[in-house]
């Protein structure tokens, strides 16, 4: 449990979203949970209840900037410290981080970063005797950062060597490092509109992209936007929103979705006039659709089950089968920097076995005739274009039924060869790096004879 002082009355203001990103920080760099089990549901750091939206926000971008930039911090402070980072006492190496990377990266008074580490430190026991350390250490990096970053801008270090090879070695190495460069970047905000995108667009300050998803630079919390409460939009990746548009008009169709929460896809098929099963083996995230689908007042028949197993469906088959397998999640990082650090090679092999168990469970659900449209947010081949390989080359009843440029809003670049979609970070490219880039998505679309 993380220490229980969370805003104490005679702090001064800010320490308390530093304290609870220490915490997060260590939650994910010593104790391997992710930041979504930390901020939401019933796990979530207890002391974000008393922290004010704008510091909430702040502690958030603070432990996103922190991960998405940690190997250069690691750089950086390995040359600022003639002993490296102290390995005694976890909250002085979190105050450094903490500090470093506010005084590089974010818009806060250099001096109120050095002062708010050290005072982290000092309110830990057995941290407190670097308060010293951290306060010099700080002023050097307020001095002399910018020129430690410029040693290593050219060596990726902000990707563990293992992703990066694989990068390197499926994309080749301009790709990969485009990609590199395109998670280093805070992610937009993007949006499913029910609706009306241009006037959407507007209203929250953003712009339609050609595939209709808006994208806009607002932060803070989402449920304080106009139109969240009265559902008329969901929070969504620009890539994330493709692969339910491919099975076409889908009004009046059985579509079974397979993984389906917290039901983004779901809600489109839903919106989209569908009949729509939806099916997750995660009673916490089925929850979470169901409170959407409430805000949304969309409907779906939503089943609490393991896809593997589950016996349901009508016998003749559904028309259309979503499969949003889950996966390494290696196309998100740049909107959840903990999967680079959390993630391992050695978890490909087991979550490529349950993608093909799922795979064979919604050929065997679609009807003859039917649709299916398998996806990962994953940049690995294996769960993407291999999995794909393997499954035609052992159901002869399934084929590819490729995707079109014009289904995509013309988008070529996101179309592999075989008529799969390949979205990378790196897509979409725009003057405004911020507002750049699609999640990395591997989707193909396949039919059933
Ligand atoms: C990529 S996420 C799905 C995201 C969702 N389609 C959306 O657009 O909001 C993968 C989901 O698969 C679920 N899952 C993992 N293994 C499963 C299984 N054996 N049966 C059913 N659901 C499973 C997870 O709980 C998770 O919600």
């Amino acid at each position: 449990m993380p220490p229980q002082r969370f805003a104490l009355p005679s702090e001064v203001p800010g320490l308390a979203a530093r304290r609870i990103a220490a915490d997060i920080l260590d939650g994910v760099l010593h104790k391997h949970r992710t930041l979504d089990d930390q901020l939401d549901g019933a796990a979530a750091h207890p002391g974000l209840k008393s922290l004010a939206d704008r510091d909430r926000a702040l502690m958030r971008r603070l432990v996103a900037t922190i991960l998405r930039r940690l190997g250069t911090l690691g750089h950086v402070l390995s040359r600022l410290l003639d002993r490296g980072i102290p390995t005694d006492a976890p909250r002085a190496q979190s105050a450094l981080l903490i500090g470093a990377a506010q005084i590089l990266w974010m818009d806060v008074p250099d001096h109120a970063a050095v002062d708010l580490s050290v005072r982290l430190v000092q309110s830990d026991r057995r941290a407190a005797k670097y308060a010293g350390l951290v306060n010099a250490v700080l002023r050097r990096c307020a001095r002399e950062g910018e020129g430690l970053i410029e040693e290593v801008r050219s060596q990726t270090l902000d990707v563990p060597p293992w992703l990066l090879a694989r990068w390197i070695a499926h994309y080749g190495e301009s790709v990969a490092r485009e990609i590199a460069e395109a998670i280093s970047h805070e992610p937009s905000l993007d949006i499913t509109v029910k609706s009306d995108a241009e006037q959407w667009a507007s209203r929250l300050h953003g712009e339609m992209l050609p595939t209709g998803t808006v994208r806009t630079l607002l932060q803070g919390s989402v449920t304080i936007l106009p139109g969240f409460a009265e559902g008329q939009w969901w929070v969504q990746d620009a890539a994330a929103a493709l692969p339910a548009r491919l099975f076409g008009d889908v009004a009046g169709k059985s579509i079974l979705d397979l993984c389906a929460a917290p039901g983004g896809k779901t809600a489109q098929l839903a919106h989209a006039g569908a009949r729509v099963t939806a099916v997750d083996r995660s009673p916490a995230r089925m929850a979470r659709l169901r409170e959407n689908f409430a805000r949304l007042s969309l409907q779906a028949e939503a089943v609490v089950a393991d896809a593997v197993e589950w016996q349901g469906g009508d016998s003749g088959g559904f028309d259309g089968i979503l499969l949003d397998a889950p996966c390494t999640s290696t196309g998100t990082i740049r909107r959840h920097p903990d999967v680079a650090w959390l993630r391992q090679e050695a978890d490909i092999g087991a979550l490529v076995a349950l993608q093909k168990r799922l795979l064979q469970k919604a050929v065997a659900l679609l009807r003859p005739g039917g649709t299916l449209v398998y996806c990962t947010c994953s940049l690995e081949e294996e769960e993407g274009e291999q999995a794909i390989s393997a499954l035609l080359a052992s159901e002869a009843a399934m084929r590819r039924s490729p995707i079109e440029a014009g289904e995509v809003a013309g988008l070529a670049e996101i179309l592999n060869p075989e008529g799969d979609l390949r979205t990378l970070p790196s897509h979409l490219r725009q003057p405004d790096p911020k507002l750049s880039g699609l999640d990395g998505f591997y989707v193909a679309r396949l039919v059933k004879s």
